[in-house]
């Protein structure tokens, strides 16, 4: 088999350089020889790896050309629902949760749903506290135009808000802005929280126990039943909501609602 001038002067670069290398590694002359005699083998593997580079090298630069820019993120912007002409003179109210596991979430899911039937004439939004606001000073803005509101707000740590609540809290309990937009906002709260835990209850408790409720502090505790609790609560809500989102014309025919009565246990006695 003839071996072309250019073809055989590379196989014979290459076995050079590959006996040199195993020289320099310090293998012995008859591995070195080994390769030597599997130049065939030699150069197959070149192209592979040769391909499998120009592969990997391709492949990096599509990736490259095809990554979209990096965007900032936008800021997310909180919609102020229009009024449809349907909602146009319902009264409104706006049901916020703080939660860290999802419980106050579901109880202001769950008013809402139960109010939407109760009080076909006003609208019921549920709304994650942290949402509702991107700036502070948007907490302000938007609470100002409130005028009914319920809030559903769990307690951790050493009687701290939720992550999703933090900002709301901090912007609530140091800036002196909140008296302002108290002034036209009447609204209930549902506080969710543990009895084992030191601080139970206390962040909602205590900082908005004094501001205008329409009903007292719901103490909702994980610990001994919260649903009977939130329940509970749900029974002092509806009377105060009659007043307030029931038209005038539907007045007198109040929203029925269970009354906490006494709960009495019948003993049976036999006479001898
Ligand atoms: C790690 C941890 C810390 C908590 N800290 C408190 C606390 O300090 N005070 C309190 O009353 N409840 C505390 N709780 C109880 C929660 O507030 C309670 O389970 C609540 O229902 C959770 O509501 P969520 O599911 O909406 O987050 C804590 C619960 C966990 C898991």
């Amino acid at each position: 088999m003839q071996i072309g001038f250019e073809k055989a002067s590379s196989l014979y670069l290459l076995s050079v350089v590959v006996a040199s290398l195993s020289d320099g590694y310090g293998l012995d002359s008859s591995t070195g020889d080994a390769f030597v005699e599997n130049r065939l083998l030699i150069v197959v593997l070149s192209i592979v790896i040769v391909v499998l580079i120009g592969c990997m090298a391709i492949f990096f630069v599509w990736r490259s050309s095809g990554r979209k820019p990096v965007e900032s993120p936008k800021p997310l912007v909180v919609k102020t629902q229009m009024d449809t002409k349907e909602d146009q003179g319902k009264k409104k109210v706006t049901v916020f949760f703080g939660t860290q596991t999802k419980m106050a979430e579901g109880f202001a899911k769950a008013l809402a749903e139960e109010a939407k039937a109760r009080y076909p004439n006003a609208i019921f939004k549920v709304m994650d506290i942290d949402e509702y606001a991107t700036e502070d000073d948007e907490y302000e803005e938007n609470l100002k135009k409130e005028s009914l509101a319920l809030f559903f707000l769990a307690t951790y740590g050493d009687g701290e808000p939720t992550d999703n609540a933090a900002r709301f809290y901090k912007w609530f309990t140091e800036g002196k802005e909140r008296e302002t937009w108290l002034e036209n906002l009447q609204f209930g709260v549902f506080s969710l929280g543990n009895q084992q835990y030191e601080h139970f209850n206390k962040v909602w408790h205590d900082e908005i126990a004094s501001a205008k409720h329409i009903v007292q502090v719901g103490l909702g505790d994980d610990d001994q039943g919260i649903e009977d609790d939130f329940s509970a609560w749900r029974e002092l809500l509806w009377p105060e909501l009659d007043k307030l989102l029931q038209d005038e014309n539907e007045a007198g025919a109040s929203t029925p609602y269970i009354a906490a009565i006494p709960e009495y246990r019948v003993v049976f006695v036999k006479l001898e």
